[in-house]
């Protein structure tokens, strides 16, 4: 199996009149991993997503999709890719279980029971006609095809879209059994939540580049937490505020606040000088840390 399930090299889409999609963008997706692909409106995530489906062409670059160039092989990869489109519009008097059974039949043949399996979960009523379903209830159509025929390769342009909380993480399950066994995830998302408990690692596009690549792990690493010690009476405030790492200090009595970047070691280790009685430190917000990114005024760094 290739290391590489997506890739593109110096990605550009000029729309006409100069408006530009994507500004030269270097991808690489990693078999079998998650993948969140962040970034503001307009940014350029549905453009690289419909180029690597080959639904748009590319002004410039080169795309790789399963080894394979979209371009010229996009009959093999559609049985291969599961696809769910940001604007993903069926009507029309069929209903979900005929759309379904049809698009099932081009991909080489989904079992019944794997379409019932989805659509249960997701509690989309197959017998219904799409015309008269809301846009939640198409949307989980839409997440029943992307996911039904088992494809290797999953891309996925804000697959949570109108969905309710309880569907968003019926959906983040869907995401990590595919993941174990063996799919590669490609997703777009304004649901942090849904991106911090299923990506491996993050892009951030912003006007059409990358602005950073990063494992959602090491984005915890460095992110700022919230910590709160309480201590059995008095301490000296001045020995947390020499810690590296540790900023914007207050206290309140006994209380000592802050914000960490980086491992808890040194702050744990000044206040066992103490009777801690209680220690609260929060798990950091990836939605911060995206915001930091987004705000940031020039292109920042691709690590990763
Ligand atoms: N068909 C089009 N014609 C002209 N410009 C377009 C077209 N499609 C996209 N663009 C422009 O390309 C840029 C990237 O758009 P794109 O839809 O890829 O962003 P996005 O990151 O998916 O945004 P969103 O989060 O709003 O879906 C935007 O400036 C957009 O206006």
């Amino acid at each position: 199996m290739a290391d590489t399930a997506i890739s593109t090299e110096d990605l550009v889409k000029t729309y006409g009149r100069g408006s530009r999609g994507l500004a030269g963008l270097d991808l690489e997706v990693r078999t079998n991993e998650v993948y969140g692909y962040l970034g503001p409106n307009g940014a350029g995530k549905s453009t690289t997503i419909r180029i690597l489906l080959d639904l748009i062409r590319p002004t410039g670059g080169s795309v790789r999709v399963l080894g394979l160039d979209p371009r010229t092989d996009g009959v093999a990869l559609r049985r291969r890719v599961g696809y769910l489109a940001g604007d993903f519009v069926v009507d029309g008097r069929q209903t979900s279980r005929q759309l379904l059974a049809y698009l099932g039949k081009l991909r080489g043949g989904v079992p019944a029971a794997r379409i019932t399996g989805l659509a249960d979960r997701l509690g989309l009523d197959l017998d219904r006609p799409i015309r008269g379903l809301s846009k939640g209830n198409r949307q989980k159509a839409g997440i029943v095809q992307a996911f039904m025929h088992s494809p290797e390769l999953l891309v996925l342009d804000e697959p949570t879209s109108g969905l309710d909380p309880f569907l968003q993480q019926e959906f983040v399950h869907l995401v990590q059994e595919a993941r174990r066994e063996g799919a590669t995830v490609f997703m777009s998302s304004h649901v942090m939540s849904e991106v911090q408990q299923t990506a491996d690692r993050v892009g951030i596009i912003r006007d059409g580049r990358l602005v950073a690549v990063e494992s959602v792990e090491s984005l915890r690493a460095h992110a700022l937490r919230s910590v709160t010690l309480t201590f059995d009476g008095e301490f000296d405030a001045a020995v947390f505020d020499r810690l590296p790492g540790f900023t914007d200090l207050s206290v309140t009595g006994a209380t000592l606040h802050g914000r960490l970047s980086g491992h808890t070691d040194e702050l744990l280790k000044a206040a066992s000088r103490y009777t801690v009685l209680d220690l609260l430190c929060e798990e950091p917000d990836l939605e911060e840390i995206f915001f930091h990114y987004y705000a940031l005024p020039e292109a920042g760094h691709v690590a990763a």
